[in-house]
């Protein structure tokens, strides 16, 4: 059988990768993370802990967990040339494009930049997990012509990033939903953003090109950037009522309703999306308003009704980041510093077992006699 017979559009269902790191078990309804389900590990275990998990193999105990803790505090500092370069961008420039043009500048910064071997990678990727919230905080300040935020040492991980984002240090409520959502964003087995990064490190590029590439893939409305038009739809319309009706038309009009559907849960909920929609909830009945949930839970039922299609971790993150008080443009960037993590372990993974990524083609072109 000839190569082009065995042409998967999208490469729906092809198996793209061995890993350890993490399985969507679409049978158990779990979405296994180095041998443990994420949704119950986002209910009792903070962003660090997973991050220990994903790059040390392990969840950490008590003092891991403070050593992960002050590693990461430690590479916080961002080289003033990276900030200089940003300036140098259009006002208009999105902060996903911000973050790609910064996390991209780093590998100047990086001595080993061509030692791919998993110790250094390792401690690569905690620089980079240290430093990608001030990438992302401090690319949309100064493209927003604001000075740059310093971090604040005495915040937890989380939290100075809550803080960097938003101006303001978090409340208890605030930091444990915010913090549970970069858990619920960490790792995802195979997205397209995983594949992309996986795809340049099978080149034996180096981790900063990876990841820089998983941000333009992770930018489109179709992943990642589905987070920030689920906003838009949402105050576009304002009410329960005009949100049907926006829902409704944009069906009539054949258009993708952004935040539902999925490739591997297209016919269920992300369980992702469940743990947002109850932080959706405590947070309305923090504030006294349940206008935002009201209005999800409307659109839920429409598409369910209409297509049979429900909610992805999008749908229910954007609200929330909504009621957290996050500009807009800061969600899909949330989203990549998230899941920096699990990129970072694909990539190390790939290092260490790697094959070249190189596909055949159906050719559908025309032959010359
Ligand atoms: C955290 C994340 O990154 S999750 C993904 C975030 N992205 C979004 O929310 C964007 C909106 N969703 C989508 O566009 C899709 O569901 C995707 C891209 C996520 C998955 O797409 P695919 O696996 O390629 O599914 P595909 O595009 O083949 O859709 C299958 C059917 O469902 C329909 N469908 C899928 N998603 C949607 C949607 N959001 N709105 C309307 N219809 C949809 C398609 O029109 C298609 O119907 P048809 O067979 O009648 O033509
Ligand atoms: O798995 C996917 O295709 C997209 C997704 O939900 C994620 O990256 O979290």
């Amino acid at each position: 059988m000839g190569a082009e017979e065995r042409f998967f559009p999208g490469l729906d269902g092809v198996v793209a990768a061995e890993t350890r790191i993490s399985f969507l078990d679409t049978v158990q309804g779990e979405i296994v993370i180095k041998g443990y389900d994420l949704i119950e590990l986002s209910k009792t275990r903070s962003y660090v802990e997973i991050v220990h998990l994903l790059l040390d193999e392990a969840l950490p105990n008590a003092d891991q967990k403070a050593e992960v803790e002050s590693k990461l505090k430690q590479e916080y500092d961002l080289p003033a040339e990276v900030l200089n370069i940003i300036k140098l961008l259009p006002e208009h420039t999105h902060p996903m494009d911000g973050l790609r043009t910064g996390l991209s500048a780093l590998s100047g910064y990086d001595s080993q930049l061509d030692d791919c071997t998993r110790a250094v990678n390792v401690n690569r990727a905690y620089k980079l997990l240290g430093k990608v919230p001030g990438i992302v905080a401090n690319s949309y300040r100064i493209i927003n012509k604001h000075e740059p935020i310093s971090p604040l040492q005495e915040l937890s991980y989380s939290a100075n990033f809550f803080y960097m984002i938003t101006g303001k240090q978090p409340t208890a409520l605030e930091e444990s939903i915010f913090d549970r959502s970069l858990v619920l964003y960490s790792e995802h087995e195979m997205p397209n953003s995983t594949f992309t990064a996986r795809v340049i490190a099978s080149t034996l590029s180096d981790l900063y090109g990876a990841l820089t590439g998983a941000v333009a893939s992770l930018k489109g409305s179709l992943h990642g950037g589905a987070n920030e038009a689920v906003m838009h739809m949402l105050l576009e319309a304002g009410s329960v009522s005009k949100f049907e009706e926006l829902l409704e038309s944009k069906l009539r009009n054949k258009d993708r309703i952004m935040g539902f559907g999925h490739r591997v849960y297209m016919k269920k909920m992300d369980p992702r999306a469940l743990l947002m929609k109850e932080a959706l909830q405590h947070l309305c009945d923090a504030k006294g308003d349940d206008l935002l949930y009201r209005m999800c839970e409307a659109g839920e039922k429409i598409m369910e009704r209409e297509k049979g299609i429900y909610p992805n971790l999008d749908y229910y993150a954007a609200p929330v980041y909504w009621m957290l008080g996050i500009p807009i443009p800061l969600y899909t960037p949330i989203f990549f510093s998230a899941r920096t993590v699990g990129l970072c372990a694909h990539v190390i993974e790939q290092h260490n077992h790697n094959r070249l990524f190189r596909p055949r083609v159906h050719y559908i072109g025309m032959r010359r006699a």
